[in-house]
């Protein structure tokens, strides 16, 4: 075993800095020095190099440690369910988060630089497969550099290079990602990007063709199953090094964004200029189809410096894309494949570029073969190298054990600032503050010109217009950070997992974007005001809020510009983002004081409505609860109409109001199914459900006097109820951790409830029964508490908890309670038990679209098994 790396004990909501023998790198009058923090790392890191021709690739994994399994409760909860890990390993794959950074292959040292300032070279304590017999660090490494350098790494880093076969790593790569992102491949045509979904089933035969410095064609049948057919070296170095040549630029970007405002007519000898303007139509060429690439220099007498260099870069450009697209046609057809692949670095994202090689296959294959792009497009080697370390699991990953998140990730990349992801809070501020006070938005983007008509085999116009080409910092926003969660699961009560998507609200339609930009807009200094407040108005809370609010916007405003930058982005993904962002500042829970208010308020309030429930009939008693949901799921701080509201009443009074204004038929109302479902109808006595899930919403009023006396009802007539709820806070959500204490507090009002929590193990007291064995004994049907694996207002039902998805299996009843589980998300998912959707609308565009309503209409919706 290795020795193990200096690493320290920190919690995980706020972790510690280590800033011994911090040191600024360079010169101290320079802009932005370099800050070495030698003695940082996060708690375990793996790492993989793919060390290029042009560029360094680095793949790092880091886990955090796991407390979840040490929690009593969980524990007993487990037992009750029976849910065991048996002796078998509970997940076959570690916890923990894959970073992607990159480096120029010519600025090694800082790449060197970066790897030990996260002291990444030092991971795998616990894995001593990741490291040699004497003790020695092992990288994994793909590339010629890992050739080259080895003796570089073992000097500075003091770690022996396991050098791994460059193409089996890019197979290795791109089949993971195909294989484990949802939204990995996509096509681009004529300016518009469209994911694809991938059938697993049905991958292979297909050829990888990865542009990196030089290009590689890889036809891929299977795992680790393969043959490079063919390649050129007319690839991404031949544009870079040309281009640099002919236009002096001084960086990759600055070559392509020229391109953007080039016109290569100027270049490019088209059809036209040889056939005197005319189309040679009867072989199919339009006057501006290219001839001949760089042909019309040949007749002009000019110098190099005589033309412009953005023309240059775009006929570069093109001529480069173009080829590399009709040998991989030619290759796919000698081996009659039809699907393409396109990684490596010279895409770069790069709309105009994959459009040409789109286009080019489309032309010469006349549409029988597709060109498909990779979101992680330059990463396939470095993924690859990282797959090869024996034991990882991740073979095992599947995509809903992936969560992509998309941090303000600048400051890794051209290795500016070195620091740990989540202890460099400071610097990602000061980041932050420098690009505004400097009025530069993070996001800008480099205004290009729609280039002039050109044509390229009939390819009339480049049809990218409008394309930006950002920064290579802020394009890094493009492939986020990937979260290995090994404990989400598909809920298995889905009808139909291969359909369901979990957005009602289509974001692609630019419309809906620009509606919920300027809703999320609004409300940013609200939800700013509530956080700064969460942490006591403190200046680091004001700075934190700040920073926040402008990280939140920009990646609102990459969102507007390049809807689809972050893969296939739901407006359920959207509002995700805004509590990752959060917490990102470390704002673990915005609304604490709020939730806690509401509580109260309401807990004050239970017994008399418990009273005043308990006079009805059973009938009314169900229509009173039902309503009692929807009145009081109007307590929602996410809504722009709601807050308002909050500034004009009291909990109590606008709880009031809102049950007074409950008038049948709701805009959706199954209210009559749901009932018959449960009642009956005449002598006839239907079958209580077995178990319900009951997914809850906000806090307050919405759980307290809405959601829990509807399970006291469920809980009455024999039926288990668990509710579910958060992992992690988001606006006023209740979360798992916070309903035991609410349902204790209720439990002293209410014998059912009192009962059904002991028999659920939810009260304190009541454990030390359950770890007599003694769970058998209770009369009362148990209340139990899941959590749903997220941290979000929405729910998306293929990755949820696993313990949400073992209980689920019992379950006959589900209870999607709010507008963000049962309307923004699920209102058109179909499950295998009976559904109860309820929520109130509290959006009034929503409301229009979804139910042809108007803003605090309620919906109602009972769908029987299918
Ligand atoms: N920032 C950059 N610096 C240099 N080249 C870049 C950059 N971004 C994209 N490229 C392009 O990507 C190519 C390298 O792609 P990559 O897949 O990393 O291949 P390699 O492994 O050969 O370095 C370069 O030749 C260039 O065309
Ligand atoms: C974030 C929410 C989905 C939460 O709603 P809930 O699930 O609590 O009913 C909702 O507040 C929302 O859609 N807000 C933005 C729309 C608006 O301000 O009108
Ligand atoms: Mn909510």
């Amino acid at each position: 075993m290795a020795a193990a790396p200096k690493s320290m004990h920190r919690s995980s909501s706020r972790p510690q800095l280590d800033v011994s023998g911090a040191a600024i790198q360079g010169n101290l009058e320079e802009r932005d020095p370099s800050i070495l923090l030698p003695n940082q790392s996060d708690d375990i890191s793996h790492l993989a190099l793919d060390i290029g021709g042009s560029l360094i690739k680095l793949v790092y994994f880091s886990r955090h440690a796991d407390h979840s399994n040490n929690d009593k409760r969980k524990k007993s909860l487990k037992e009750r369910l029976g849910i065991s890990n048996g002796n078998r390993r509970s997940y076959p794959i570690l916890g923990g988060r894959l970073h992607f950074v990159k480096f120029e292959t010519r600025k090694l040292n800082e790449c060197l630089d970066f790897i030990s300032s996260k002291q990444l070279h030092r991971g795998g304590i616990d894995l001593h497969t990741w490291h040699s017999p004497d003790d020695n660090a092992i990288i994994k490494a793909t590339g010629g550099g890992a050739y080259k350098f080895a003796d570089l790494f073992k000097e500075r880093l003091g770690v022996s290079i396991d050098k791994e076969d460059e193409m089996d790593c890019l197979v290795a790569g791109a089949n993971f990602l195909l294989k484990a992102i949802r939204h990995e491949a996509f096509t681009h045509m004529e300016g518009q990007k469209e994911f694809v979904q991938i059938d697993h089933n049905d991958l292979f035969p297909y050829l990888l063709v990865n542009i990196g410095s030089g290009v590689s064609m890889i036809k891929v049948d299977g795992d680790g199953s393969f043959q490079r057919v063919s390649g050129t070296n007319v690839g991404g170095g031949t544009y870079w090094g040309l281009g640099r040549l002919l236009t002096k630029c001084k960086s990759f970007d600055e070559l392509l964004e020229l391109s953007q405002r080039g016109d290569n007519r100027v270049i490019d000898m088209l059809v036209g200029d040889i056939y005197g303007g005319m189309d040679y139509s009867k072989i199919g060429l339009s006057a501006s189809t290219i001839a001949s690439s760089f042909g019309k220099t040949i007749s002009e007498n000019k110098e190099p410096s005589d033309y412009r260099p953005e023309d240059i870069s775009l006929s570069l450009l093109r001529m480069i894309s173009y080829n590399i697209g009709q040998i991989s046609y030619l290759n796919a057809l000698r081996y009659g494949i039809k699907r393409i692949f396109f990684g490596g670095f010279f895409i770069r994202g790069h709309a105009y570029t994959m459009d040409t090689i789109s286009f080019a296959i489309h032309f010469w294959s006349k549409g029988q073969a597709q060109a498909m792009f990779l979101r992680h497009e330059g990463f396939l080697g470095a993924l690859g190298a990282f797959m090869s370390y024996e034991k990882h699991g991740l073979d095992d990953l599947m995509a809903h054990h992936l969560v992509e998140r998309f941090p303000m990730g600048a400051p890794y990349m051209g290795g500016m600032i070195h620091g740990p992801p989540l202890g460099d809070l400071n610097e990602k501020i000061s980041w932050m503050e420098k690009f505004v006070r400097k009025g530069t938005e993070i996001t800008a983007p480099v205004p290009m010109c729609p280039p002039g008509t050109t044509g390229v085999g009939g390819f009339e116009r480049p049809s990218s217009k409008g394309d930006t080409l950002r920064s290579d910092a802020s394009a890094a926003f493009n492939v986020g950070v990937l979260h290995l969660v090994p404990t989400l699961e598909v809920f298995p009560l889905l009808a139909d997992p291969k359909t369901y998507e979990p957005n009602t609200i289509n974001l692609s339609d630019h419309s809906e974007l620009e509606y919920w930009f300027t809703v999320l807009s609004e409300h940013m200094s609200d939800i700013v005001d509530k956080a700064v407040a969460s942490e006591g108005g403190t200046d680091d809370a004001k700075r934190r809020g700040d920073a926040f609010a402008h990280a939140f916007s920009a990646h609102l405003a990459r969102l507007m510009e390049e809807p689809a930058a972050y893969g296939k982005f739901g407006l359920a993904n959207l509002l995700e983002l805004r509590e990752e962002c959060l917490r990102e500042f470390q704002f673990m829970d915005a609304y604490k004081t709020i939730k806690q208010r509401e509580n109260e308020a309401s807990l004050a309030v239970l017994q008399d409505l418990l009273m005043e429930l308990d006079s009805m009939s059973e009938e009314a008693r169900l229509l009173s609860l039902i309503e009692g949901v929807l009145a009081a799921n109007i307590f929602d701080w996410g809504s722009c109409a709601c807050v308002d509201l909050y500034h004009k009443g009291t909990i109590i009074e606008i709880y009031r109001m809102s049950r007074k204004k409950m008038r049948r038929p709701w805009r959706v109302d199954g209210f009559d199914n749901f009932k018959e479902r449960l009642l009956g109808s005449g002598d006839e006595k239907p079958k209580t459900h077995k178990r319900a899930l009951l997914f809850v919403d906000n806090s307050g009023a919405d759980i307290v006097l809405g959601m829990l006396p509807l399970a006291r009802e469920l809980l009455r007539r024999g039926t288990e109820v668990i509710l579910v709820a958060n992992s992690l806070p988001a606006l006023n959500d209740v979360t798992a951790m916070e309903i035991p204490e609410i349902v204790a507090e209720a439990a002293k009002h209410c014998d059912i409830l009192r009962k059904a929590a002991e028999a659920g193990g939810l009260l304190v007291d009541a454990m030390v029964n359950i770890q007599d064995g003694a769970v058998e004994n209770y009369a009362s049907a148990p209340l139990m508490v899941v959590e749903n694996g997220c941290g979000s207002p929405c729910l998306d039902f293929r990755q949820v908890n696993s313990e949400l998805a073992a209980v689920a299996k019992d379950a006959d009843l589900v209870v999607l309670e709010g507008m963000g589980r049962a309307l923004h998300t699920n209102f058109n998912a179909r499950f295998k038990c009976d559904t109860l959707k309820l929520a109130m609308v509290k959006n009034q565009r929503l409301a229009e679209k979804l139910v042809q309503g108007n803003i605090f209409d309620c919906v109602c919706r009972f769908e029987p098994a299918v």
